[in-house]
């Protein structure tokens, strides 16, 4: 939508949501949507909304808790990059941390799976399209180079 000054606004409401790349020994953690949300099937970060009056550090570390029941101090979230994109009737913006320590296994309390991926396996792994320009971002991580 353009208005009167020329400026383009965005009519979706904005969906704001955390993620974390957990990652340990050249491989990052991802999740596997379940049956009966929206993009089932497909493979993401874990993470979700941020919740009125949360940072998105707290709500990223209250996420992990109840995901995947690891305990995260929320100073150890790096910010890493982000994705700002349509999705639905809202428009997604996507924040994503990087993640090297936290406290407990990675136990799938929400997905129907979890897979620690390599680069080569995460690029076959079907993910939602917002997360696909994160995979270059991911690649020297994974391969152990610094950034
Ligand atoms: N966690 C996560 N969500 C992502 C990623 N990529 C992506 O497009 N999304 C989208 O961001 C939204 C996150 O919502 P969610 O349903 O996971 O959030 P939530 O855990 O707070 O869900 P809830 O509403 O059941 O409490 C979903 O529409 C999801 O498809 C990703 O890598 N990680």
């Amino acid at each position: 939508m353009i208005s009167e000054s020329g400026v383009v606004r965005e009519a979706r409401p904005m969906l704001l949501v955390v993620a974390a790349a957990m990652i340990k020994g050249g491989r990052v953690l991802v999740q596997q949507r379940p049956e009966g949300t929206a993009l089932a099937g497909l493979w993401e970060f874990p993470g979700g909304k941020i919740e009125p009056g949360e940072t998105p550090e707290a709500a990223l570390a209250r996420e992990l808790d109840e995901e995947l029941g690891v305990t995260v101090d929320p100073a150890a979230l790096v910010p890493l990059t982000f994705a700002s994109a349509p999705l639905a009737d809202r428009h997604l913006v996507l924040l994503l941390y990087r993640l090297d320590r936290w406290e407990g296994v990675p136990e799938a309390r929400h997905a129907s799976a979890l897979a620690w991926a390599d680069m080569a396996a995460l690029r076959r792994l079907p993910m939602p399209p917002a997360d696909l320009p994160f995979l270059e971002v991911l690649a020297p991580l994974l391969r152990g180079e610094a950034v």
